[in-house]
């Protein structure tokens, strides 16, 4: 039995996650947490999600480390924000707690910290801004077309629901190092456009983010040469998409020593 824990259990994609994970017949939830100034701490996290009483009750992000030394679970599961997913991995990784990380949204500082503390460690993290196999496989034609149509003019916009936080979206970011790094030319991000920008160069990848409504992620990629377009749109239509690819990663940790991977490792494509 693997045996699980999960920060931001009451969000969008953590209590998703925590349903998911009570169905599997491998895994058991055995703590979840929440921020420090949730007014559920202390309540039944099965009664907190509808699922009828788990005894198992929210905890405070603020006693992660006490509660890991109690329960010592297998795998963290942190889809949370940036800063906090910060502060949960470097706790985890000194219990020696496996990891699978699906924040977005990290500065270049935050990221270094964290995995600082993962290879410090010597614990293994499965790292990936998008756990839908769909997006991954995205990515891979991305690595394609990038080389085939790498001269033509390459814009990514990616399309998100009101209450989402970081802009552009880390799926947006990675496509964009994706393309960035199997293109043959240098490029660089511009992110939007505003005023007498000029002509567009070639050098650019243009990087847009709408929020609006409840969209669950919306990413597409146009390749336009003279004469033709090529668009690629992954569209999620339920954040299902994302709990399953989590399901597989936690299976994939479980039994890494160390190292940091990422949804092409658990999913084969790598
Ligand atoms: N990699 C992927 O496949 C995907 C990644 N994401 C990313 O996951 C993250 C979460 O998204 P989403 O679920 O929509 O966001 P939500 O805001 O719905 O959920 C995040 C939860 O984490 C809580 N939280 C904040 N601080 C802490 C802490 N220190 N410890 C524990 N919990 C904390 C928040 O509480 P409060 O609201 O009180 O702050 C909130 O309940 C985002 O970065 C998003 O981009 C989302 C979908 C897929
Ligand atoms: O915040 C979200 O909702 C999502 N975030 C991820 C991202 O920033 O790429 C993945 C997905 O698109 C949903």
């Amino acid at each position: 039995m693997i045996k699980v824990v999960v920060t931001g259990a009451l969000g969008r994609m953590g209590s998703n996650i925590i349903k998911t994970i009570l169905q599997q017949e491998d895994m058991k939830l055995v703590a979840a947490f929440e921020a420090p100034n949730n007014p559920n701490i202390g309540k039944d996290v099965g009664e907190l999600l509808g699922l009828g009483k788990l005894n198992i009750k929210l905890e405070s992000a603020e006693n992660l480390d006490k509660v890991l030394k109690e329960v010592k679970p297998d795998v963290l599961v942190d889809f949370t924000i940036a800063h906090a997913c910060v502060e949960n991995v470097k706790i985890a990784a000194r219990n020696k707690v496996k990891l699978v990380i699906g924040t977005t949204g990290f500065t270049e500082e935050q990221r270094k910290e964290m995995l600082k503390s993962i290879e410090e460690n010597k614990v293994p993290a499965v790292i990936s801004e998008n756990f839908a196999i769909g997006v991954n496989i995205f990515f891979k034609i991305l690595e394609i077309l990038a080389k085939k149509l790498g001269d033509y003019d390459i814009e990514i916009i990616e399309i998100h629901h009101r209450y989402k936080k970081d802009a552009p979206s880390g799926t947006a970011l990675k496509a964009a190092e994706i393309i960035k790094s199997n293109r043959s030319r240098e490029s660089y991000f511009i992110y939007g456009r505003k005023g007498l920008v000029g002509e567009r160069k070639k050098e650019e990848i243009g990087i847009h983010a709408v929020r609006c409504g409840d969209v669950v992620g919306e990413h597409t990629v146009i390749f336009a040469g003279d004469g033709e377009r090529l668009e690629i749109t992954h569209k999620a239509s339920s954040r299902q998409a994302f709990v399953n690819g989590v399901i597989l990663a936690i299976r994939f940790i479980k039994d890494k020593e160390e190292g940091i991977y990422d949804t092409f490792d658990v999913l084969g494509l790598r």
